[in-house]
């Protein structure tokens, strides 16, 4: 409860209650909350440095995977190998770095990946591979005066993974690549971390270290490469910080784009196809009166650029049977709340991170910013009509 209070965000509509509130009690539970707001800032602050510092270690991991997997002319890049081992190894430096920041408590953490695979005799090779990337990354820090990291301390670290989420006590939620695609082509990927507390996103950071720290408005384009890697920060109640992942920049509030007419607006959807059902959003856009053309980007990097006004709107429609799970979108969504945007379903309902590893949702993702949502929302409700119409005529 107390957490469901404090997840003060946005607006009176979007404030989400874990009881149903009729739209009479809504302006007296605001101001309330506003009281309350204050404790909400100071809450949850060790825990969102201990997020950023795992998050930006693993992001170090990763952007060496990924430069070696860039260099190499031998491997080719369909090769799954080098995110295999990205992948474990970012969970494994995640799940180290919380557990000795916050030495307190009992640790959950829902996660991606587990060592399964890894355990198999044939694996024991990339297992050191992983052991040594962890190893290294651990000591290029420098904060932690430990003995190196045996094999079995990796296996276990990734395996602190392994809870199932729900609706009581704290549980962290982690993709350790979150854009497994966008890696191996040399584009965007996010390390993305939230902390669930009650069933309630009450933190999230976004690695991102392939994003530009200026504005993107089309994913051609290239930037600068000293202007590259940028690390969101959101905590329920105090907004979203954006700053570069090197830390040579201080954190800034971002907020999301104030664009109130969709002809002006551009919108995120994926960068694959089997992802999200482009034909849909163009359908939406065009209904919607959405001039540009659509900007394509992987993984939850789209999540972060929103949050920063660099396009107005986010479309997500997986193909029929896709489950989509709470660690591809718990950072993001917080991210983009935290700086006045809005994250629902395509029925209009906040996602619900309480149900363990799965969202239940109706059929798609949507963000926008508080103005544009209501006219959005008309305009998917009207394209999924007439996709279940031509469909059934079929
Ligand atoms: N068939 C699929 N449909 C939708 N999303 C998928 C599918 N397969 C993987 N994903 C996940 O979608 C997210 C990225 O999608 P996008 O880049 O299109 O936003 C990732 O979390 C990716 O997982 P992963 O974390 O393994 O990369
Ligand atoms: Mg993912
Ligand atoms: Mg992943
Ligand atoms: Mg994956």
């Amino acid at each position: 409860m107390a957490a469901s209070l404090l997840s003060l965000s946005g607006s009176i509509n979007t404030l989400r209650t874990p009881f149903p509130l009729k739209s009479e009690f809504r302006k007296p539970i605001l101001s309330l909350l506003l009281r309350a707001a204050p404790v909400a800032s100071m809450a949850y602050e060790k825990e969102l440095a201990a997020a950023k510092k795992a998050a930006s270690l693993a992001a170090r991991l990763c952007q060496k995977v990924q430069r070696a997997l860039l260099q190499s002319d031998v491997q080719s890049k369909s090769d799954r190998s080098p995110v295999t081992v990205a992948d474990y190894g970012s969970q494994a430096l995640v799940s180290f770095v919380l557990e000795r920041e916050l030495p307190s408590g009992s640790f959950l953490l829902v996660a991606e990946e587990d060592s399964g695979d890894l355990r198999k005799d044939d694996a024991k090779e990339t297992l050191q591979r992983i052991t040594k990337l962890v190893n290294d990354t651990i000591s290029s820090d420098g904060t932690y005066t430990v003995s190196a990291l045996s094999v079995e301390d990796v296996l276990a670290a990734i395996d602190s993974g392994k809870s199932e989420g729900g609706p009581r006590g704290r549980h962290w939620v982690l993709d350790p690549i979150d854009g497994t695609k966008g890696f191996l082509r040399g584009d965007q990927y996010a390390i993305a971390l939230a902390l669930l507390d009650e069933g309630q996103v009450v933190l999230g950071v976004l690695a991102c270290p392939n994003l530009s720290l200026t504005p993107i408005s089309n994913h051609s384009q290239p930037s600068a490469p000293n202007q590259v890697g940028c690390l969101f920060s959101a905590k329920v109640g105090a907004g979203t910080d954006m700053e570069s992942l090197d830390g040579g920049s201080s954190p800034v509030k971002v907020h999301v784009s104030d664009i109130e007419d969709p002809a002006e607006a551009s919108f995120f959807e994926s960068y694959e196809a089997a992802h999200s059902m482009h034909d849909l959003s163009s359908s939406i856009a065009k209904k919607l009166g959405v001039h540009a053309p659509p900007v394509r980007i992987d993984s939850q990097v789209k999540y972060g650029a929103l949050s920063r006004g660099d396009g107005a709107i986010y479309l997500r429609f997986p193909h029929k049977g896709y489950r989509e799970k709470i660690w591809d979108h718990a950072a993001g969504s917080i991210v983009v709340t935290e700086a006045g945007g809005v994250v629902t379903d395509a029925a209009g309902n906040p996602l619900d991170f309480s149900r363990g590893k799965f969202l239940d949702l109706d059929t798609g993702i949507v963000v926008t910013n508080q103005k544009l949502m209501p006219q959005l929302l008309k305009a998917v409700r009207a394209s999924l009509n007439e996709d279940a119409q031509s469909a059934s005529s079929v």
